[in-house]
């Protein structure tokens, strides 16, 4: 479950960009940048770079993180940051990710949940990453006693 989390947080985490202010003066590659300069580095282009997640970087393959977070990014910690980086990283992290194992867990032990057909894949940025057309669902109880 771990890992299908994680793969969703890398394709489609609800974040997708880390809003920073320059504290001082940095040369960045070619670019100078200046203190007080409002930046938004954008983790999902981070998520989404062939030479981070190889060829297959479009693909939801939960497995790539098989042996964790570390392995999966070759150590690269800035490669992977749905909850952020740094000292203003996502305080409920650790919440989140309990809830959301917690609410699956409830809910795969009662159902089974299929893809509906009329689904259309179609994720949009408005403020957070979210699904445009909403997920159509086909879900039945796996036990009669409900
Ligand atoms: C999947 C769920 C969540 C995701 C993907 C997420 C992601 C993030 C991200 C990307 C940031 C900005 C980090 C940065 O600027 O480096 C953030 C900040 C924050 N998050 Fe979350 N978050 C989630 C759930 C939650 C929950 C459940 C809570 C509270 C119970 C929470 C509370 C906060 C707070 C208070 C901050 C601001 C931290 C600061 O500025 O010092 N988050 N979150």
């Amino acid at each position: 479950m771990t890992m299908i989390i994680n793969e969703t947080l890398r394709l489609y985490g609800p974040s997708n960009g880390l809003a920073r202010t320059v504290a001082r003066e940095v040369q960045l590659g070619k670019l100078v940048l200046p203190a007080k300069l409002d930046i938004l580095p954008l983790n999902i282009g981070l998520h989404r770079d062939p030479h981070l997640w190889g060829d297959n970087v479009h693909l939801f393959k939960p497995e790539r993180f098989a042996d964790g977070i570390a392995k999966a990014t070759n150590y690269t910690a800035a490669a992977f940051l749905p909850f952020g980086l740094g000292p203003r990283s996502c305080v409920g992290m650790t919440f989140a990710s309990i809830e959301t194992k917690i609410a699956l867990s409830m809910i795969l032990q009662r159902y089974t949940i299929t893809l509906s057909p009329a689904y259309v894949h179609s994720p949009i940025l408005i403020l957070t990453v979210r699904p445009q057309h909403g997920i159509q669902v086909i879900i039945e109880p796996l036990h009669n006693n409900f």
